[in-house]
């Protein structure tokens, strides 16, 4: 996927993203040029280090969703953090490294589950075995044995279990059963492992410092097993993950997660304004600098120790937004300012655009909306002047009030629909409900033109 031309990055993006060519472009451009560096010569490709993105624009007119999207285009693991989230007492320092941290993590759930996905088939299969053997079980051998030491040795194990020819064949009638799904609402007892093993609370909560130590004692000590009443659907689905989990090869998926991050993590860092300022002024201005100079290492490239090993930052993709009401870009320290050579302007979103947002993108929130409630059976339909009203009142609201972009959208749609969402699950069967401007004016009524109560409700 990474081979994608920049041009048909930006027109997969459009699939999704209204407007913001320039943001797609710089985008598009710098996921290319990972692509070109891959194929250079070893000694160079390390030479050649990302063109890290600044994106200026307002809130909620697609900076996120960009950046977002273009990870999930390529696979990519992604993680969003506030800039902001640094500047908190205690955590300076510290807690800029968790970025680096959470990303592995990240990539290695996203390996895991491509990795699962890949021994589904026989994880399933599998996990159909033991459901038989748990709806049939096999016969118990008694524990006759002499050596008064056995208890010692026996203890937590299974006893040795038989399976006769009876036995086999009534497993194969339940195999047959379970194929139809017959069963899937039996409930049956199975033993599940717990996610938390058995671990002494003697190191304190809360504090990262520990966060490794406890990890690393996790792995060492013995996972609690406890029983749990579940219906044959939901235990298929816990002893297919489990047995998935057995075929995976977590060291090798380690490799990978790490690799990822490494070559194609991607980091988008909001609200990178509000953490601008330099030393010398007074107050809060201290710690923004010294925030930035913490953020700079890692950016810049640097080596960062997690529980599952180094990790290098040297070719990880930042894209720092923010909207640059006050401060510029030219008041983050000039190190930082560096390395972000690529800026892109967002811009405000306008009623056209609004329109557009509701019906155009993928799965836009006139087309979730629609398929909920065709859920109950109900079809909703959405005339050409209802949706010029809806994007009119968004922007008209967001210029009264505050202006948050097409997350106004949200709001507003909600409220349009609130009635029906309530009432749409008593309706009649393929009931149609058609909404036009009307409807929505008649929703609204005077809401919008209330300034205070659009506060609260829009
Ligand atoms: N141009 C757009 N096209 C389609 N959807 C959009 C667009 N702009 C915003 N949205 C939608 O609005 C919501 C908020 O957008 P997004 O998270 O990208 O905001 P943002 O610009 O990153 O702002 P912030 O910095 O405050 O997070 C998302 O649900 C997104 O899908």
């Amino acid at each position: 996927m990474e081979q994608l031309t920049p041009r048909e990055t930006v027109r997969e993006l459009d699939r999704y993203i209204v407007g913001q060519n320039q943001a797609k472009r710089a985008v598009a451009i710098a996921l290319r040029n990972r692509y070109r560096r891959s194929l250079l010569p070893e000694g160079m490709q390390e030479e050649v280090l990302p063109k890290n993105i600044l994106m200026i624009g307002p809130t909620g007119v697609g900076k996120t969703e960009i950046a977002r999207r273009l990870a999930k285009l390529v696979r990519a693991p992604f993680l969003k953090v506030e800039a902001t989230k640094f500047t908190e007492v205690g955590y300076v320092g510290r807690d800029v490294e968790s970025i680096v941290r959470d990303l592995v993590e990240i990539s290695l759930r996203m390996v895991k589950a491509e990795k699962m996905e890949e021994v589904e088939i026989q994880a399933a299969q599998a996990a159909e075995k033991r459901l038989e053997a748990l709806l049939v079980p096999g016969k118990r051998q008694e524990n006759n044995s002499s050596n008064p030491f056995q208890f010692l040795f026996n203890q937590g194990q299974e006893k040795e279990e038989t399976v006769t020819p009876e036995i086999e064949r009534d497993r194969t009638f339940i195999r047959e059963r379970l194929h139809r799904g017959e069963l899937d609402e039996q409930v049956i007892e199975v033993e599940v492992e717990d996610n938390q093993p058995l671990l002494p609370d003697f190191l304190g909560t809360g504090m990262e410092i520990n966060t490794n130590l406890q990890d690393m004692m996790a792995g060492m000590l013995p996972k609690k097993r406890h029983k749990r009443k579940v219906t044959v659907r939901e235990a298929r689905r816990i002893l297919t993950t489990e047995e998935a989990q057995k075929l995976i090869d977590h060291d090798e998926a380690v490799q990978e997660a790490i690799r990822r991050v490494e070559q194609e993590g991607m980091v988008f860092l909001d609200e990178i304004d509000k953490i601008a300022g330099r030393d010398g002024a007074s107050g809060p201005d201290v710690s923004r600098g010294g925030v930035q100079r913490d953020i700079l290492p890692i950016v810049e490239g640097s080596t960062i120790n997690t529980k599952y090993g180094p990790v290098k930052t040297d070719h990880i993709l930042f894209i720092a937004a923010g909207a640059f009401h006050v401060a510029k870009p030219s008041d983050l320290i000039p190190e930082l300012q560096g390395r972000f050579p690529i800026r892109v302007e967002l811009e405000s979103l306008s009623i056209e655009d609004f329109q557009r947002i509701l019906t155009e993108p993928q799965s836009s929130l006139i087309k979730q909306y629609s398929a909920l409630l065709e859920t109950e059976g109900i079809k909703v339909e959405f005339t050409e002047n209802a949706i010029d009203e809806l994007a009119k009142v968004a922007y008209e609201v967001n210029s009264n009030t505050e202006n948050i972009g097409a997350r106004r959208l949200h709001t507003i749609v909600e409220r349009v629909l609130e009635e029906l969402s309530f009432e749409a699950s008593e309706l009649p069967e393929d009931y149609t409900v058609t909404i036009n401007r009307e409807y929505i004016q008649h929703r609204l009524g005077n809401i919008v033109r209330n300034q205070d109560l659009s506060r609260y409700i829009l």
